[in-house]
């Protein structure tokens, strides 16, 4: 019986699998051999997790005489950066490869998102895969090929649409991450049950501190509908011309937080997302399109895992309300000069829509900031 359960992203001749499983690091070889060829592979991955989890990859591809150079970027969101795409790509470049190198993304989302776009980049573009170790990255960011990296200007503003070949979901690796780490990634767990889907919300709010805490069938089972539910979604519309846009709740705010405290440890992705969901639940009752209560049941749950619901809990922030409203402006889902924004009718019924009442919002924005 297979160790595994098997995901599809549908996309034409784009498409591939996402495996899902416990211990799946140790037989990397036998999944990725497919996809290889004499040139090998590139492992890009960050100190923490090259420390704790490569030479588990690197035995495996050893054990297949699967040839592979090794890049290790420092950990962290500052990687995400101009500088460091440039010294990764000269290092590849420098290594001597060919169009059937393969890059493999082994890390969490920063890893994941700047290897993609330095495999969408070299040679105009070499195949990928995505290993991703942390909660965020196995239920998110390796699924749907965003790839890119931050500017001045702020979050992703640069990068590519790049699908990987395959996704390695191995569950256990989560193990070694800390739990501020996983209470960060299960913010984008949450948003999934929010966007369209009540009853995996429900089943959260009995189940999530279970997801956090033991790799056992509970965090199986919130990794693989998580991408089911993102698959389905980045089948319909790869490139963000519509529905995929769901994908993005709580991001327009929890961006222009990230943007603000310079990208540190500060406040982390997930958190911003759970700051950015509240937001969102909390405009939209206020404009009475969300149930009265609706914003109290996600505080309660987001707390209850123990992650922020205001930007008044990031420490050392006195936030500068035009300053956080400026960054939004450079949103991707800008058109002709509008944000759309990702607006909610209650858990579980997320729509788009630019009918925003920015007085409202401000006021949201302003009560998450000041607690
Ligand atoms: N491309 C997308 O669709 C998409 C989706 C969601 C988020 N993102 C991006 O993902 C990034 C956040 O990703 P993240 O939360 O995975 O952060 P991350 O990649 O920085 O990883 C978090 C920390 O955990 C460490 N780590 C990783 N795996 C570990 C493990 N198994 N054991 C111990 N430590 C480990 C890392 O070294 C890092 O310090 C953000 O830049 C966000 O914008 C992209
Ligand atoms: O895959 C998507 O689409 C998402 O929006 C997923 C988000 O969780 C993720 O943070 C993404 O990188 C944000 O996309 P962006 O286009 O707003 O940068
Ligand atoms: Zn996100």
């Amino acid at each position: 019986m297979s160790n595994h359960d098997t995901l599809r992203v549908e996309l034409g001749a784009r498409s591939y699998d996402i495996l899902v499983g416990s211990n799946l690091l140790a037989d990397t070889a036998k999944y990725i051999a497919p996809f290889v060829r004499k040139a090998g592979v590139v492992v890009i991955s960050d100190t923490v997790v090259a420390d704790k989890h490569l030479p588990t990859v690197l035995a495996s591809l050893d054990g297949a005489n699967i040839a592979h150079r090794e890049v290790v970027v420092p950990s962290g969101e500052k990687s995400k950066s101009f500088a460091t795409f440039a010294d990764v790509v000269e290092q590849i470049l420098a290594m001597g490869i060919e169009r059937s190198t393969v890059i493999i993304a082994l890390g969490g989302g920063v890893v994941g998102d700047l290897a993609g776009y330095v495999a969408a980049s070299l040679l105009r573009g070499l195949d990928f895969v995505q290993i991703p170790t942390t909660l965020l990255s196995q239920v998110d960011s390796s699924v749907g090929g965003k790839t890119g990296i931050n500017s001045k200007s702020g979050k992703n503003l640069v990068g590519a649409f790049h699908q990987p070949r395959l996704v390695l979901a191995d569950t256990a690796v989560l193990d070694t991450l800390s739990p501020r780490e996983m209470r960060a990634g299960y913010a984008e767990v949450a948003k999934y049950g929010l966007i369209d889907d009540p009853d995996f919300f429900a089943w959260l709010e009995e189940n999530g501190q279970a997801v956090i805490d033991t790799d056992g069938p509970e965090r199986r089972q919130a990794v693989i509908k998580s991408c089911a539910a993102k698959a389905r979604i980045v089948s319909e519309d790869e490139r963000e011309g519509g529905k995929r846009a769901l994908l993005n709740l709580g991001h327009t705010f929890g961006h222009a937080f990230e943007a603000e405290t310079g990208y540190g440890q500060k406040l982390l992705h997930g958190e911003a997302v759970a700051m950015g969901m509240v937001i969102a639940h909390d405009v939209c009752g206020a404009m009475g399109m969300a149930p009265a209560g609706e914003k109290d049941r996600i505080v309660a749950h987001l707390k209850s895992v123990g992650l922020p619901v205001c930007a008044s809990e990031v420490s050392g922030m006195h936030w500068d309300i035009d300053k956080v409203i400026s960054h939004m402006s450079r949103d991707k889902k800008v058109r002709d000069g509008e944000i759309t924004f990702v607006m909610t009718r209650g858990i579980g019924k997320a729509f788009t829509s630019k009918a925003m009442d920015v007085d409202k919002m401000r006021a949201a924005i302003t009560r998450s900031c000041r607690g």
